[in-house]
């Protein structure tokens, strides 16, 4: 993402710059800039504005039911959630820390305030990977599931895309590659776009991989157990450390619930198929590491 001034923000405030994908100040729609992530340098948290509409309700209602101690949840729709689904999605994501109202590019805007995943790493190598194999949500127009269908055929394939990484070298150059380069891969092709992420770390690729497939793991797990979500054009954000003198401390956080969806006792298979390609993936890595 290219570097967008700050002009407009708030006192304090900057875009957040290791933000991979979504939406970006870089681009302009309608004649204003997309509002991107923010945040307070040297701050632990981020935000990310509220999207327009239902979108936005219904992440805010999905990071406010995962942070109530009790089914407490002010969405109709994400009501029903099984407990130890939604106990188990808690540990899956970002803590969140409830709405923040700011003034950017002369707007009253508000703000969803979440942990920064990234925030305790020294060189972050970060991937943000677009799950499942349908990225329109049940309630999208005709021309917009036409366009999310048409846009990247091997994610009906593989049920994953590459949306982007930033990788923290030595002496603070950082490599960044974005959903334009993602989209060059396909089914024959996507190790070598992982490969290229999963190698942050000279000559430590094969620990790189053990450890993903260790948390990819746990998000497994949990796809083939829950059936109180449906998730669509949501993300999984891969983040490790680069410097060599640091533990890999990988993690795996869900991102993106701008069309998360309330399911009626079903499993989300389109993701959980991705997460099973992905993991295929790995192995193969692995193999020939
Ligand atoms: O379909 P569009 O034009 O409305 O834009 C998409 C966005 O929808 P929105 O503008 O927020 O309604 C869409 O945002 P949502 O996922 O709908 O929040 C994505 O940013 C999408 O990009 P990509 O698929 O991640 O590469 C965006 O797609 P691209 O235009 O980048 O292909
Ligand atoms: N909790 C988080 N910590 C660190 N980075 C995050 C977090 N949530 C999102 N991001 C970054 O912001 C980008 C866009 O986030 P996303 O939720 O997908 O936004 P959008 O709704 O605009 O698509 C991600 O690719 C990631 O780099």
């Amino acid at each position: 993402m290219d570097s967008v001034s700050n002009e407009g923000l708030p006192d304090e405030y900057q875009w957040f710059s290791d933000q991979i994908a979504g939406h970006h100040p870089s681009v302009i729609k309608n004649g204003k800039r997309e509002i991107g992530l923010l945040k307070i340098p040297g701050s632990r948290e981020i935000l990310k504005p509220k999207q327009d509409a239902s979108r936005g309700e219904k992440e805010v209602a999905i990071y406010k039911l995962l942070s109530s101690s009790s089914s407490s949840c002010p969405s109709s729709d994400l009501r029903n959630g099984k407990p130890e689904d939604v106990e188990m999605l808690r540990k899956l994501t970002a803590n969140f820390y409830g709405i923040r109202r700011l003034f950017v590019d002369d707007e009253d805007r508000e703000f969803l305030v979440l942990e920064d995943v990234t925030s305790d790493y020294r060189r972050p190598a970060i991937l943000d990977l677009k799950m499942g194999q349908v990225t329109s949500d049940p309630l999208a127009k005709a021309d917009k599931v036409e366009k999310e269908r048409i846009k990247y055929p091997p994610q009906a394939v593989m049920g994953c895309r590459i949306l982007g990484y930033r990788i923290h070298r030595d002496n603070n150059k950082v490599e960044i590659r974005d959903k334009e380069w993602g989209k060059s891969f396909d089914e024959t092709t996507i190790q070598d776009g992982l490969c290229e992420f999963f190698s942050a770390r000279d000559n430590e690729l094969k620990e790189v991989l053990e450890k993903a497939l260790i948390e990819l793991e746990t998000i497994k797990h949990f796809f083939e157990t829950q059936t109180s979500f449906q998730f669509f054009a949501s993300s999984l954000l891969f983040v490790y450390e680069g410097d060599v003198t640091l533990p890999i401390n990988l993690k795996i956080i869900m991102i993106d619930f701008s069309h998360a969806f309330f399911s009626n006792g079903n499993r989300d298979e389109g993701y959980l198929f991705g997460i099973q390609n992905l993991e295929g993936f790995l192995q193969d890595m692995l193999k020939i590491c």
